[in-house]
């Protein structure tokens, strides 16, 4: 949070005299960055020193990304999420292995930038005791979230900087790294240290998904309706032991994570059943999955309530869908276009689950995403000793993998040329030769595509080529950007449906300041910010004002000052305000009509509102 410059003061005076070897009184740092900063000192580092941490090479850097690719695996779908949050509030989300080192930085490239100048970049340990107190470093070593603002780090040149940490621990408690939130010292970073949590909760949930097959897994809650999320209490037993956990399940025990190993099932819970009462006399409705039921195949059912997704459909898109359909029944490819977030991947599940192919795989492939190098080996496969770096056996491609099914190809703009070429030939054909000259094998399959380009430009500017757009392009279904929709409030009626439960309906107060922003993340945006509102919104509370993304929150503006002195500053920011004003608060729509960046206008209003 942003500090008042009196407690900066106050800060900069605790330094002073710590820095000059004397002890400090309790209350004027907050204790867990005293902590850190006696073990900066003991281990002999110099808060004036300046910070000249080397990266390493980008071959070193790969092979340590490599070594943690299950890690960097399990965390992309938060890093994506935050990267949105981290773009609005000009900051950065950073992911680090166990050791400390940056193996990942998304977010705002302005602030990337910036970062970089003090060694926040890939490749760069951020443990205390090569980098000083810092967020990263600091929940290492606390072993629990931390944030640090600004004077707060050991080392100067760090002051510039506020970060938001949580160390990410293992089903069996060991630090498998950190996830960061850093941005400018100056600004408001309310949300991030609880988006940080929520997104290593959810992390830490991941890890569960598999890898327990032979062992009992429990998965238990006082609501049953939180069953299936990532907020659910999860423990492991290997027969009678218990082994590992996630942190829910251990504060809804109240155990540490020291218990792994040294518990029994017997000292937890007198037997394991779906009423579940815990030694203590707590009862929780539980699902319990045992290897043996696993072996019969009669898996215990959980209701997943994030897959349980409540879709909206605009009518206009409603009748599309039919048609839709129709043409991948008869194995016609389908392009949906729309922007990003506004939900292509899950309306081709949506067509998918609605066609003869239902229940049969759907293989998504992001063509942006795979390196131009292997999206071709990625695609179709190749044969043994195809290329260096292959696989023994050689690989089925994605193309394969989707048999019988959807392959849904997002992203198809962002396509390599020669490729596209390669791709028209499969479409056409129905048949694909792996690398490394297999034969070639029919191959079953409907390509559903998506972009957020204008297609027809690319083939007009000559990057995309005409014959795989008409190939490709047949039938167009276009998804409205959040921002065009009439009734902004249907759609957040709609995504709130899973939490309404929990927290009711959302109030007239919050719902109108959701309905007039203007969701440039559109409908991922939106489902991100009403899931981290319901956490943040604590078990059966209704959401506040308080709870909404930070820069979603009314703007509580500085009273109007007279403009007699005239200086420039002061008229930029009364027409910012009036512009603002006229807007009822909408900033981004105030920026389009003043022409300036929204991140201006923020700065210039509600850092001035806030500083009076
Ligand atoms: N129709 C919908 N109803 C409810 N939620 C939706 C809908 N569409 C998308 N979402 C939410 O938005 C998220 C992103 O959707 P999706 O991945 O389909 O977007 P996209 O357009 O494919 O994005 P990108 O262009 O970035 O790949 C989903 O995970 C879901 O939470």
């Amino acid at each position: 949070m942003r500090m008042n410059l009196s407690s900066d003061l106050a800060l900069a005076k605790a330094r002073a005299k710590f820095f000059s070897g004397h002890s400090l009184p309790d209350g004027l740092v907050p204790a867990p960055i005293l902590r850190s900063w006696q073990r900066c000192a003991e281990q002999g580092l110099d808060a004036g020193d300046s910070v000249t941490a080397e990266p390493m090479t980008a071959g070193e850097l790969r092979q340590i990304q490599q070594q943690n690719e299950a890690l960097r695996l399990i965390s992309r779908p938060e890093l994506v999420t935050l990267r949105a949050e981290a773009k609005n509030t000009d900051s950065v989300v950073i992911l680090t292995d166990a050791q400390g080192i940056v193996l990942d930085v998304v977010g705002s490239a302005e602030f990337a930038g910036e970062a970089a100048r003090v060694a926040l970049q890939p490749g760069v340990v951020w443990a205390e005791k090569s980098t000083g107190t810092n967020a990263i470093g600091t929940a290492m070593a606390e072993r629990r979230a931390i944030a640090v603002h600004g004077g707060e780090h050991f080392f100067e040149p760090h002051g510039i900087l506020h970060c938001a940490a949580s160390p990410i621990f293992d089903p069996f408690g060991k630090l498998a790294g950190v996830l960061d939130m850093s941005g400018h010292a100056n600004a408001e970073h309310t949300h991030a240290l609880g988006l940080v949590r929520l997104a290593v909760e959810q992390i830490e949930h991941r890890f569960f998904a598999r890898g327990f097959e032979d062992r009992t897994v429990v998965r238990f809650h006082r609501h049953a309706e939180l069953l299936g999320t990532s907020r659910e209490g999860v423990l492991v037993f290997d027969g009678d032991n218990l082994v590992a956990g996630n942190r829910r399940a251990l504060s809804l025990l109240g155990m540490d994570r020291i218990a792994f190993r040294k518990t029994r099932r017997q000292d937890l819970f007198e037997r394991l059943d779906p009423v579940l009462r815990g030694r203590g006399g707590d009862v929780f409705t539980a699902a319990i999955s045992r290897p043996e039921e696993r072996a019969e195949g009669r898996l215990h059912s959980v209701r997943l309530v994030g897959e349980d997704q409540s879709l909206f459909l605009t009518d206009d898109v409603r009748t599309q869908c039919d048609k839709a359909v129709r043409l991948i029944n008869a194995e016609i490819p389908v392009l949906v276009t729309g922007q990003t977030g506004s939900g292509k991947e899950v309306f081709a599940r949506h067509l998918a689950g609605l066609s003869q192919r239902q229940g049969k795989p759907f293989v998504a492939v992001n063509c942006a995403a795979l390196p131009e190098s292997l999206i071709e080996a990625e695609l179709f496969g190749y044969e043994p000793g195809a290329f260096t770096g292959a696989r023994k056996g050689g690989a089925k491609g994605l193309v394969q993998q989707a048999e019988g099914g959807i392959l849904f190809l997002d992203e198809i703009g962002d396509m390599p040329l020669l490729l596209q070429s390669r791709l028209l030939r499969v479409l056409q054909d129905k048949q694909v030769s792996p690398l490394g000259g297999g034969a070639a094998r029919r191959a079953d399959f409907v390509a559903i595509c998506a972009t957020n380009r204008d297609l027809k430009a690319m083939v007009e500017a000559g990057t995309f080529r005409a014959d795989l757009y008409f190939r490709i392009a047949p039938f167009t279904i276009g998804l409205p950007s959040v921002a065009d929709l009439p009734d902004k409030r249907a759609v957040l009626e709609t995504l709130w449906q899973p939490f309404s439960t929990a927290h009711g309906p959302l109030g007239e107060a919050v719902m109108e300041r959701l309905a007039a922003y203007d969701w440039p993340g559109n409908l991922r945006e939106m489902a991100n910010a009403l899931a981290a509102m319901a956490a943040l919104a604590g078990p059966g509370q209704k959401v506040s004002l308080a709870d909404l993304p930070s820069h979603i929150q009314p703007v509580r503006f500085p009273p109007p000052r007279p403009m007699a002195d005239g200086a420039l500053g002061t008229i930029t920011e009364e027409a910012m305000r009036q512009a603002v004003e006229r807007n009822r608060g909408n900033l981004s729509a105030a920026a389009r009509e003043l022409c300036v960046d929204r991140s201006t206008l923020y700065r210039r209003l509600v850092w001035a509102g806030k500083a009076h």
